[in-house]
């Protein structure tokens, strides 16, 4: 398999917060790497380091065979890394198809190509099956679940290597969910693209992720493929570290 992204012994502090402790990930062509941990263990931290939001501390980058200093999220988009943050970023008072092409607007200078845009976020949009009527609608006006089938189809449609999905499932309803899950299944079908994805069932994750990883206090803690744990086994892990820590009064760290 085509390694496409490779982190080696990330480790980035806040201040006294150690938020990533020697962390190392591959990720292969086609490969769904499933992310799970406690609030505050260091996903989003890992998201945003990996997408080039924050500079690590120390480790390497590689992306597609070429170690890589990420300067910003626009360097790690051009190089083919795109993220669907927790927070989506879309501007509530743009429309359906502005928001599909924010930072990336079809232009022939010095106008913007609204009408190509349309159609493009219209074909898009149909072609990942997204049940959105009128892609001129402001955002503002549409249910939680379109919103976040916008951010990821923005994503879906302009990730070429890596696609880095925080929570994309986050306060969605299960119908929702389970539309979002299938597009990932599909892009993950496509086999062109990696992922990793964030996502709190575990139920989910061994669903459509290939493999899983537990971060626990800024550092991995298993790592297997999901054909190889099960529901209970990651049920227990996770609960039995929560006893650990209750029972020993630490928070980790
Ligand atoms: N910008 C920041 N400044 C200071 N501390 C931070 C910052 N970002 C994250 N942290 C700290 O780093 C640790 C890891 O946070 P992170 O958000 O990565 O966890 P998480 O696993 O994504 O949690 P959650 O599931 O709650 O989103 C936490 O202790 C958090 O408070």
């Amino acid at each position: 398999m085509t390694e496409l992204l490779r982190a080696e012994h990330i480790s980035k502090r806040f201040g006294p917060v150690t938020a990533l402790r020697d962390v190392s990930l591959r990720l292969g062509r086609g490969e769904v790497l499933g992310l799970i941990g406690d609030n505050g263990a260091g996903k989003s931290t890992l998201i945003k380091t990996l997408c080039g939001f924050h500079r690590p501390d120390s480790g390497r980058i590689v992306v597609d065979g070429e170690e890589t200093t990420l300067r910003s999220v626009g360097h790690a988009r051009s190089l083919g890394i795109d993220t669907v943050y927790q927070d989506l970023a879309l501007v509530d008072q743009l429309s359906v198809y502005h928001n599909m092409f924010l930072n990336r607007e079809v232009v022939r200078w010095p106008f913007l190509r609204n009408r190509a845009m349309r159609k493009l976020a219209r074909q898009h949009l149909d072609e990942i099956g997204v049940d959105i009527p009128d892609v001129t609608v402001e955002v503002a006006r549409l249910s939680g679940g379109q919103r976040q089938a916008i951010a990821v189809a923005r994503s879906v449609y302009s990730a070429r290597r890596v696609l880095l999905l925080d929570e994309p499932l986050a306060a969605m309803g299960a119908k929702e969910g389970a539309q979002i899950l299938d597009l990932i299944a599909d892009l993950k079908a496509r086999g062109d693209i990696a992922m990793i994805l964030i996502v709190h069932n575990y139920a989910q994750v061994l669903d459509v992720c290939d493999r899983v990883n537990l971060l626990q206090h800024g550092t991995i803690t298993f790592d297997k493929p999901t054909a190889e744990t099960s529901l209970d086994e990651l049920t227990d892990l996770v609960v039995s570290e929560y006893r650990r820590r209750r029972a020993t009064g630490t928070g980790g760290r």
